[in-house]
């Protein structure tokens, strides 16, 4: 659906360059939400805006829906535009416009009638929870709903792709949730590809299939968002995952204590709701203790986490590591 080849983005100011993105390449599946996620200043932004050409790559090539947009010039390359949304952290809205102008804009340029703009703004309203508020101005919304007027609008042209540059950066975490959601709904409603940027792991858990984690212009990790969260190798990647599961205190109580006997284990699916770790240790004849636990959710996979403390005159966690890995659990020694 979006292939990346070799992407290269060097910024020139004065004498200095900086490579932003350097020699990238991505793929991107027809209809999956795809996230990528970095620190400031990794390249996201740049790599999200070379999607659409927004930003000019230096090198490499975008293909989008089958068609090189690099290859692209003038007119032809803005129809092509016209199948990628695009909404911002910041929402972009025209300030002296009605929501209902501001959904009509894209439709307006490509002088859709009257009539069918009329039927398109309600409609995508609709699907965006703000058919009540079609006569307001920007500054009388809501964070939230400014960014519901910005994912109408940029679904106005039914796009392929939608792009989402740091979009619930700006919201409060109740509101970055009902975004999060719509973008969801609207993912499964209209089989529309989603590729978006942020530097919160949460974002990546919430909604994403797969995740990219890019780091000074390079990708240096990728996969779906359960593997990568259960094991994940690149040390940023471990930043980004420890935002979310959060061991400092058991680390820092592990480290005055039995460092060996800790183990961290991890469910997914199913056997995040069976019985597995009791049977599997009472059968080692050890007992424990669970210093920190959580069940939630990948979307919509189950995934538990929990760390525990192996008591007994052969605590041997190693031991028992690996026969909880057997049954299928995800295990690292502390
Ligand atoms: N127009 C520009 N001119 C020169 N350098 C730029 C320009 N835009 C971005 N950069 C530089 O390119 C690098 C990548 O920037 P980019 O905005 O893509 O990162 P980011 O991951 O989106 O960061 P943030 O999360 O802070 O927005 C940074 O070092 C930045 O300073």
């Amino acid at each position: 659906m979006i292939k990346l080849e070799g992407l290269t983005k060097i910024y020139q100011s004065g004498k200095q360059t900086l490579k932003a993105l350097d020699e990238l390449d991505l793929d991107i599946v027809q209809g999956e939400i795809f996230g990528i996620i970095g620190h400031s200043g990794a390249g996201k932004s740049t790599l999200i805006r070379c999607i659409n050409l927004l930003e000019k790559p230096s090198e490499g090539r975008v293909y989008v829906n089958g068609v090189e947009l690099t290859a692209l010039k003038g007119r032809k390359l803005q129809a092509e535009r016209r199948n990628i949304g695009m909404i911002f952290q910041h929402f972009n809205l025209l300030s002296s416009a009605t929501v209902f102008e501001n959904i009509a804009f894209p439709l307006r340029l490509v002088k859709t009638n009257r009539n069918e703009v009329k039927r398109r703004v309600e409609e995508l309203a609709q699907l965006v929870g703000l058919e009540a508020h079609l006569s307001k101005y920007p500054s009388q919304l809501s964070g939230g709903q400014k960014q519901r007027v910005g994912i109408a609008r940029a679904l106005a042209n039914h796009p392929h792709v939608l792009l989402c540059d740091e979009a619930t950066s700006a919201l409060d975490p109740e509101t970055t949730k009902s975004i999060l959601q719509l973008l969801l709904d609207i993912n499964r409603k209209l089989n529309l590809t989603i590729v978006l940027i942020t530097h919160e792991m949460q974002v990546i858990r919430d909604i994403c299939d797969r995740v990219a984690v890019i780091d000074q212009g390079k990708i240096v990790e990728s996969g779906k968002v359960v593997d990568v969260f259960l094991r994940p190798q690149h040390p940023v990647t471990r930043q980004f995952v420890s935002q979310v599961n959060d061991h400092e205190e058991v680390r820092s109580y592990a480290e005055g204590s039995l460092l060996h006997s800790l183990l961290k284990i991890s469910f997914k699916g199913e056997t995040t709701y069976q019985p597995v770790l009791f049977e599997t240790i009472r059968d080692t004849g050890l007992s424990f203790s669970i210093l920190q636990g959580s069940i939630s959710k990948m979307k919509d996979l189950p995934y538990g986490q929990l760390i525990i403390e192996l008591h007994g005159e052969a605590a041997d966690a190693g031991r028992t590591a690996e026969l909880l890995k057997q049954k299928g659990l995800e295990v690292e020694v502390l």
